[in-house]
């Protein structure tokens, strides 16, 4: 096929284009956010059921058992974890937590622990409590120990660092805490908000964790350790170059009920003061990653935050009527104001100038709701969306409002002037619609693909027929619908694949695009096409021939200002080498170029037992005013040569 390219741009691409989507499918516990026990604060569980000690084993015949203390650390954490130490024993007695499926141990890595603690009797024994990170069959790596007052009968925070001598060989590790059985026979001590963090992200309190932020370059006072840390598999995220990301949901910002809904003023302050949810994917969420450290995180990342507010509908398909809207439209209010006001009017605003941001955080889009296409939503939304609109836009003209119903259906008022569309289907689907939004009349109104993943290559079932990770043909399928996105970047504002992060066994939801455990993240095709478009986004669109409408052909050419740079994304879904002659129309163009490829069979895919199985691999290849590059059978390209 010959493709003749123009030199004049179409239009610009728009800076919002290539981002991400995130909410907490076991990626923001255990995932993200770098807090590394489980069950940490007992929260939303039932005292004395064991259920409540999830993740919690004891040591050495102590007694434990989650109890409705009083007085409670907060009440938010109304849960504590009672140590009864049984007469008779010698040695350590405890308890230790497993984490989320296992704890990675580094050697030389500093682990900030914490926990609070009080003794429901005072008495004389002030007693030493030694906490170590050790595997499962008792082999310690590191530990530290501190001293419990037998007067401390009201809370208190123990912070401690542990530094471990040795690494561990795998994540079968736990976090122990320990006290001397003999002396300590017979005593009770009550426990709350037990927290082990490695270092974070940029070395933010309560951050993120380092190998999914790609973390690693940035200068702090563990720059060696960190590296060791982060050496094997940092990457991820901060090198996709995203432009904005999508939070808290997706399912999770919804709830499953009005009251399991996400509640962003429980999800700032003090992890103390924090209570958690039951989010919608079937775990507490410990709320840890909260509204603040979301906003910081899109700062630390240079991103464009789109916030989702609650809209009125929960999972279990309920709706708030028209006549109860009011205090969750406030609620949003609140939010935005938390967001963006200023702390001198406004007390929400002011919280975020006491944690430390009097500054307002960057803020453009809102989006009012999620997927209301789904279950009875759609019957509801139309004056979901009216009184949020309205009432919002009243306060904050400025920001652009996101719709999620289906564009039209039902017809919305005030008409929507953004909307999020999401597309879940099989790869051959992708090639198939690369042309969706070709035909999408031009009246200003601007699209947010907002989720979207090849899941199956079961197309009369793709939900019950789900691909554990990405593999070639899901990437190469959405890399051609990409170059519909890119080509139709006028109307389309943003786009991200969704779900983002997964973990690899206790999971919610596959494919995703990162996989991780307890050590290590893993890359998928998918996450490189992703890269591979993000980080080439260029500043404009080049018309070029059209690809063959529903074929398996389909290519997009962009013009990058800094170096002159022409960069042709082309995607062959074709099982056989696909020829494209280039005519370019500058008077110079250089006689090499480089050519980044992305191919494998069909089903390869990376995953925990063949991590770089598929990786895109770079060379020169012949460029020209006329070249002829011979795309590989499913394979995605991105060619870059310089032009003027
Ligand atoms: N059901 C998908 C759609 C919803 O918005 C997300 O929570 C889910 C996974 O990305």
């Amino acid at each position: 096929v010959t493709v003749t390219v123009e030199s004049t741009p179409h239009h610009p691409i728009p800076s919002t284009l290539w981002g991400l989507m995130f909410e907490d499918i076991s990626s923001g516990d255990g995932g993200l956010y770098a807090e590394l026990l489980k069950n940490r604060a007992f929260q939303k569980v039932t005292p004395g059921t064991s259920a409540a000690l999830s993740n919690w084993a004891a040591i050495n015949g102590a007694s434990i058992s989650v109890i409705a203390d009083t007085p409670a650390l907060s009440s938010a954490l109304p849960n504590s974890l009672s140590l009864v130490i049984p007469s008779g024993k010698t040695g350590p007695v405890g308890f230790s937590n497993s984490g989320f499926s296992g704890i990675k141990v580094t050697a030389g890595t500093p682990y900030k622990a914490s926990f609070f603690y009080r003794v429901p009797s005072a008495r004389s024994l002030n007693s030493p409590i030694t906490v170590s990170l050790q595997s499962t069959s008792g082999q310690v790596f590191g530990s530290a120990t501190t001293t419990l007052s037998g007067s401390q009968t009201s809370w208190t925070k123990v912070e401690l660092t542990i530094t471990p001598s040795s690494s561990a060989s795998n994540t079968n590790n736990v976090l122990a805490f320990t006290v001397d059985g003999a002396s300590n026979s017979g005593l009770t001590y009550n426990f709350n908000m037990f927290s082990l963090f490695p270092p974070t992200f940029k070395g933010r309190a309560n951050g993120m964790r380092p190998d999914l932020a790609q973390a690693c370059r940035v200068a702090n006072s563990f720059s060696q350790v960190y590296d060791h840390l982060c050496g094997n598999f940092f990457k991820a995220l901060a090198d996709l170059k995203p432009s904005f990301w999508r939070f808290p949901g997706g399912n999770n910002l919804e709830g499953d009920t009005t009251e399991t809904r996400w509640i962003w003023n429980e999800t700032i302050g003090p992890l103390e003061t924090r209570p958690g949810r039951p989010g919608t994917w079937g775990y507490i969420n410990t709320d840890g990653l909260g509204l603040y450290e979301y906003l910081l995180w899109c700062e630390d990342l240079d991103m464009e935050p789109i916030l989702g507010v609650w809209a009125g509908y929960g999972l279990s398909h309920t709706s708030v009527p028209e006549n109860q809207l009011g205090p969750y439209i406030q609620e949003a209010i609140d939010l935005i104001n938390f967001v963006i006001g200023d702390p001198a009017k406004n007390s929400f605003a002011a919280r975020r100038a006491a944690l430390g941001h009097p500054a307002p955080f960057r803020l453009q889009y809102v989006e009012i709701g999620n997927e209301d296409f789904v279950g009875s939503a759609p019957s509801t939304y139309p004056y979901r969306w009216r009184n949020f609109y309205n009432t919002l836009t009243a306060t904050f003209p400025h920001l652009k409002y996101i719709a999620t119903s289906h564009q039209n259906n039902p017809v919305l008022s005030p008409n929507p002037k953004f909307w999020d569309n999401h597309v879940y289907q099989t790869p051959n689907w992708f090639y198939q619609n690369a042309h969706q939004y070709d035909s999408y009349p031009r009246d200003g109104t601007q699209f947010f693909e907002g989720e979207y993943a090849a899941i199956s290559v079961v197309p009369s079932d793709i939900w019950n027929n789900r691909l554990p990770y990405p593999n070639i043909a899901s990437a190469v399928g959405e890399a051609a619908y990409m170059t519909g996105l890119e080509r139709n970047s006028d109307i389309v504002f943003a786009a991200a694949y969704a779900p983002l992060i997964g973990h690899t066994t206790d999971n919610q939801w596959t494919p995703n695009l990162l996989a991780h455990d307890a050590d290590t993240v893993y890359f998928s095709t998918s996450y490189y096409v992703q890269k591979m478009f993000s980080v080439n986004a260029g500043d404009s669109y080049l018309p070029s021939t059209l690809p063959t409408k529903g074929g398996t052909l389909h290519w997009s050419v962009v013009r990058k200002n800094s170096g002159n740079q022409i960069i042709i994304k082309i995607a062959n879904n074709a099982v056989n080498v696909e020829s494209l002659t280039f005519d370019l129309p500058f008077n110079t163009v250089s006689s090499t170029g480089t050519a980044e490829v992305l191919t494998g069979a069909a089903a390869a895919a990376n995953n925990p037992s063949n991590p770089n199985a598929v990786r895109p691999v770079t060379s020169t290849i012949s460029t020209g005013k006329s070249f002829t590059y011979n795309a590989p059978a499913l394979s995605f390209t991105v060619i870059i040569l310089t032009a003027y």
